[in-house]
């Protein structure tokens, strides 16, 4: 497993374009018949994905768990964003749609996955963090949650914000995450910004031509700088990191937290002037 090691805010405004890549950047978690996974130091996140073609695929449990089974301590969210699939816990088959989503308690759980017609793989975007207590496994259909519409046409900014596991809706110890659609002529993500030092984020953008690209923005207001990122990247965004974007055409992101606190409104907002 790759494991990243997060920089701090006092090394961070030094570094070069490439060593901002290297650390804040997963430029090649998905591959067609695998299973990938990143351990990140900071909240012990653990980011993967798995793509299954004519045979399953098992999540493995990294020796650097040193666990049983992947969720012995830990929970899970899964994200499609492929064709139809399969994930399978425990013998129990649940069916999973472009953007639906599976969250799999703590437990010793046996997890597999698969994709409804192999010639149009499944692709299933793993977001995972330690847990202190078991919530049962739930699924999460995403016509079955009422999305929320902010921003608008005129800034650029009129996007949806679909949330997926949180408080008032499937729970979980400590992950949050959902996914935000910009609508048609809308580019901007997360414009005014936020910071909250309560929960790091991971950004991973989908949907987006391949050959059209985010400008995603971070940093402390005072100090930005920016990474350019593709489809199927991800990014991840310290608790001193704002975190926003600007696409050269409509995309898609999921956003996930994990952190002190799960309410999704503790945010602590800038203004754009505030930005440097
Ligand atoms: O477009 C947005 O705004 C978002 O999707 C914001 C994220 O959900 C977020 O940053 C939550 O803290
Ligand atoms: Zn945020």
């Amino acid at each position: 497993m790759k494991i990243l090691q997060m920089a701090d805010r006092i090394r961070y405004p030094r570094m070069s374009t490439a060593e901002l890549r290297e650390t804040f950047l997963l430029s090649d978690l998905f591959a067609a018949g695998k299973v990938q996974l990143a351990y990140v130091d900071l909240d012990r996140t653990v980011i993967g994905s798995a793509v299954p073609l004519k045979d399953g695929l098992t999540l493995p449990c990294p020796d650097e768990l040193r666990a049983h089974s992947f969720t012995e301590r830990r929970e899970l969210g899964i994200l499609n964003i492929g064709a139809p699939g399969e994930v399978e816990v425990d013998g129990e088959k649940h069916t999973l749609g472009k953007l639906d989503a599976l969250y799999v308690g703590r437990g010793d759980h046996s997890i597999t996955f698969s994709s409804s017609d192999s010639s149009s793989p499944a692709e299933f975007y793993l977001l995972s963090y330690p847990a202190h207590a078991e919530y049962p496994t739930t699924l999460i259909q995403r016509g079955k949650e009422a999305p929320l519409t902010i921003g608008a046409q005129e800034t650029a900014n009129l996007r949806t914000i679909t949330k997926l596991i949180h408080l008032e809706g499937a729970r979980s110890c400590q992950l949050v995450m959902g996914f935000t659609e910009l609508q048609s002529g809308s580019v901007w993500n997360t414009m005014p910004p936020h910071t909250h030092m309560r929960r790091s984020e991971v950004y991973l953008y989908f949907d987006l031509p391949e050959n059209q690209r985010v400008i995603h923005l971070m940093g402390p207001a005072e100090e930005t700088r920016h990474l350019v990122v593709a489809s199927r990247q991800v990014v991840i965004s310290p608790g001193w990191s704002i975190h926003a974007g600007v696409g050269t055409s409509p995309y898609t992101f999921c956003w996930g937290m994990g952190g002190e606190n799960q309410v999704y409104s503790d945010m602590d907002a800038l203004g754009i002037p505030d930005l440097k």
